[in-house]
């Protein structure tokens, strides 16, 4: 596994990039009015993601795409633009805990936003506090088509641990209907619930394409489905 690339000072957190006002594209919250701070760094390197610029020097200048924001710049930011759902993603969010912390517990001090989401992998466990912030943890373990090895990936106690927080939905990144197997495979395993699945694709053609496939067999397992609302609309473009 690589080394994480991100410090943990406290009283600052290293952002890739703010947008908002948009709609949150994913998951249960979908086609919410939604403000985004999406933090710099990530520990794994799904084959398919979707943000490299926040942590891949292959293919991006990592030091153009970090910013160092204090958290009064980025309460400020918050203040000109009530969010009425702050959406917290990645890179990986968790890698800078402390930090995060802070950040949230003073915008619910200040009621700056009415509902906190945290976009992880479900590979570190959160803090108590962050835990206590936030209305929900959209947590996304990854399957195999990532190309990361299992125990990268799979981390049985931090799953059970987020299970345990009673404020985590479960979202799976899905390319094609026997992926569904796996997703099985590890919601009786850890016993997650509620599921969602999310077609796999950067292109409004491949995730429409995707949910048609998707949909049936999801519905015959009970679980709910998730498109990219941000990839229909948008497609891939940065700032939604
Ligand atoms: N609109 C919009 N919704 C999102 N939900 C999760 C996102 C992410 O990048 O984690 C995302 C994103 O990048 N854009
Ligand atoms: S965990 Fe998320 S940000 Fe990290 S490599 Fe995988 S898809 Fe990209
Ligand atoms: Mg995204």
């Amino acid at each position: 596994m690589k080394p994480p690339a991100v410090s943990d000072v406290a009283r600052d957190l290293v952002v890739n990039e703010t947008f908002g006002p948009t709609f949150q594209g994913e998951g249960p919250s979908t086609g919410r009015y939604a403000h985004f701070i999406r933090l710099f760094g990530c520990h794994l390197s799904c084959a398919w993601c979707d943000t490299p610029q926040t942590h891949d020097p292959a293919r991006y200048d990592l030091a153009a795409e970090q910013q160092v924001l204090s958290i009064d710049d980025i309460l400020s930011w918050l203040a000109s633009t009530p969010a009425e759902l702050l959406v917290i993603t990645g890179g990986e969010p968790l890698l800078q805990p402390r930090a995060l912390e802070r950040l949230l517990c003073t915008i619910r001090e200040r009621a700056l936003a009415a509902d906190i989401e945290i976009e992880t992998s479900g590979t570190i466990p959160p803090t108590d506090l962050l835990t206590s912030a936030v209305t929900r943890f959209n947590v996304s373990p990854k399957l195999a088509h990532s190309g990361l090895r299992r125990h990268q990936r799979v981390r049985p106690a931090v799953l059970r641990h987020f299970a345990g927080t009673g404020k985590a939905i479960w979202k799976f990144v899905v390319q094609e209907t026997g992926d569904l197997d796996e997703v099985q495979e590890l919601v009786g395993t850890y016993d997650l619930k509620p599921v969602w699945i999310m077609p796999e694709g950067t292109d409004s053609a491949t995730v429409l394409a995707r949910m048609r496939l998707l949909a049936e067999p999801v519905l015959a397992r009970r679980w709910h489905l998730s498109t990219r609302l941000h990839t229909l609309l948008w497609e891939n473009d940065r700032g939604h």
